[in-house]
C-alpha cells in the first residue's frame, strides 16, 4: 500500500456478509475495539497461533456494516494462517481492520490519534497480534502504533515490491503449467494498479507480455498504461476480459461461484487476498479448465521480506526465497492435477499438514 494511495477512494467490493460469514468461533480470538475519545472502531482477529504470534496487516477502509468488518478481519486472518504455513514461516494468522467513516482517509493529527488508540489495543494483546501494512495503512502508521509499546512489522520497508516479485514468480509458474510457455506474448490483465499491481505489470511487460490494466482510479490506470504501452479496461469487467492471465491485485472476492462462468482467462494469479468467495468458485473454475494459483501462496513475498528482516537474511537469500514461490506453485499445481482437486484445496492440505506437525 503506497502512501499516495492512503487517501484514495475505496471502491465497494463484493462482500456479502450473509453469504460469507465464517463461524464466529473459527478464530482463536476476535477483539472489537472502540476508543471513545477518538471514535476509533477496529477489529483484531487472531485466527491461529500454532506456528507463532499472529501476524497480519491492518486494513483501513469503509465497511457497509460492523458485521462486514468483523467478517473481513476473520476471513483475512484465516488466509494469513494459510499463507504463513505454506511459506514455512514461524507466524500465526491474524488481521485487523479499522472502520473508516467515509471514503477519505484521516490525515494529520486525527490520523495519529486514531493510530495511537489502535496501538493501545494492539499492545493489550501482549504480542499475540503483530500488525503490518495493508490497504489504507503505511510504514509510518506502523511506527505510530508501536509508540504504545506493542510490536509492529513493516515499520520501515513497504512490502509491496517484494509481494509483486513473489506474485510474478507465481504467475510464471501458472503460465508454465497451463500454457507451457514463458511470458513473451502472453496477454495479462491486471486489476488494481497500486503498489503491487503496478510492479507486477512492469515485470510482465519487461518479459514481453501484452498488458491491459484496470483501476477504479482511472488516471492511475491510464498513467501505467501510457508507461507500458498497455490498454486500459473497465475495472469491474477486468475479471471477464478475453485474456490468457487475469491478475487480481485490488479488492477481495472478485471471483464467485456465480460469475466463474464468465472468466475467459486460462490462468488466475494475483496479489489480492481472498480472491475466491468460496470453494464452489474454485471448483467451477477448475471444471472450466482454468488454473487458479492460490492467492495465499502467490502473495507471500511481503511476509517473506518481513521475516528476512526479522532474522537478518541478506538480499540474495531473500531473492531466492521469493523465487521459491514459483517452485512451490509448480508443486501445488502438479499435485492438484494429479489428485483432481483445486490448487486451493491442495495448498490448504499442505498448510493443514504443517499446522498438525507443529501441534505434535
Ligand atoms: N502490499 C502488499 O505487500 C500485499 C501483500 C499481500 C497481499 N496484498 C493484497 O494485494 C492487493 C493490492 O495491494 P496493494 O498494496 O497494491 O494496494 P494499493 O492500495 O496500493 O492498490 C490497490 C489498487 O486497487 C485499486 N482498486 C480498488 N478497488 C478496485 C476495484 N474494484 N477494481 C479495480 N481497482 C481497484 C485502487 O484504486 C488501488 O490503485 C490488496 O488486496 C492487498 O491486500 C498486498
Amino acid at each position: 500500500m503506497s502512501t499516495a494511495s492512503a487517501g484514495s477512494t475505496v471502491a465497494p467490493d463484493f462482500l456479502a456478509p450473509d453469504v460469507l460469514a465464517p463461524d464466529f468461533f473459527d478464530s482463536e480470538q476476535v477483539i472489537t475495539c472502540h476508543d471513545r475519545a477518538t471514535g476509533l472502531r477496529a477489529v483484531i482477529a487472531i485466527d491461529n497461533t500454532r506456528l507463532g504470534p499472529g501476524f497480519g496487516g491492518t486494513r483501513w477502509r469503509p465497511y457497509a456494516t460492523p458485521e462486514a468488518a468483523v467478517i473481513e478481519a476473520q476471513r483475512l486472518a484465516a488466509a494469513m494462517t494459510l499463507k504463513h504455513a505454506c511459506a514455512d514461516l514461524p507466524y500465526g494468522g491474524a488481521k485487523s481492520v479499522i472502520l473508516a467513516d467515509g471514503p477519505a482517509a484521516l490525515q494529520g493529527d486525527e490520523r495519529r490519534a486514531a493510530l495511537l488508540a489502535f496501538g493501545e489495543f494492539v499492545a493489550r494483546t501482549n504480542g499475540a497480534y503483530i500488525p503490518g501494512v495493508d490497504m489504507g495503512t503505511t510504514p509510518t502508521d506502523m511506527r505510530v502504533i508501536e509508540e504504545r509499546g506493542g510490536r509492529a512489522f513493516c515499520d520501515e520497508v513497504d512490502p509491496g515490491p517484494y509481494t509483486a516479485r513473489g506474485v510474478y514468480a507465481a504467475m510464471r509458474a501458472g503460465v508454465r503449467h497451463a500454457l507451457q510457455r514463458d511470458m513473451d506474448g502472453v496477454r495479462v490483465v491486471v486489476q488494481g494498479t497500486g503498489q503491487v499491481g503496478a510492479s507486477l505489470a512492469r515485470f510482465a511487460a519487461a518479459d514481453g507480455a501484452i498488458l491491459s490494466v484496470a483501476d477504479i482510479d482511472g488516471a492511475r490506470a491510464q498513467a501505467l498504461a501510457d508507461e507500458l504501452g498497455a490498454s486500459v479496461v473497465d475495472p469491474h469487467e477486468a475479471p471477464f476480459t478475453d485474456t490468457d492471465v487475469f491478475a487480481p491485485c485490488a479488492v477481495a472476492r472478485v471471483l464467485t461461484a456465480d460469475n466463474a462462468s464468465r472468466v475467459r482467462a486460462q490462468v488466475v494469479a494475483g496479489a489480492a487476498n481472498d480472491t475466491l468467495d468460496s470453494a464452489e468458485a474454485g471448483e467451477a473454475l477448475r471444471a472450466a479448465g482454468i488454473t487458479v494459483v492460490p492467492d495465499f501462496v502467490a502473495n507471500a513475498g511481503g511476509v517473506i521480506q518481513v521475516h528476512a528482516g526479522v532474522v537478518g537474511w541478506d538480499e540474495s537469500t531473500l531473492a531466492e526465497a521469493l523465487e521459491q514461490i514459483g517452485g512451490r506453485v509448480d508443486g501445488i499445481l502438479a499435485e492438484a492435477q494429479e489428485r483432481g482437486v483445486t490448487p486451493e484445496q491442495t495448498a490448504r492440505d499442505l498448510a493443514a499438514q504443517r499446522l498438525t506437525k507443529a501441534a505434535n
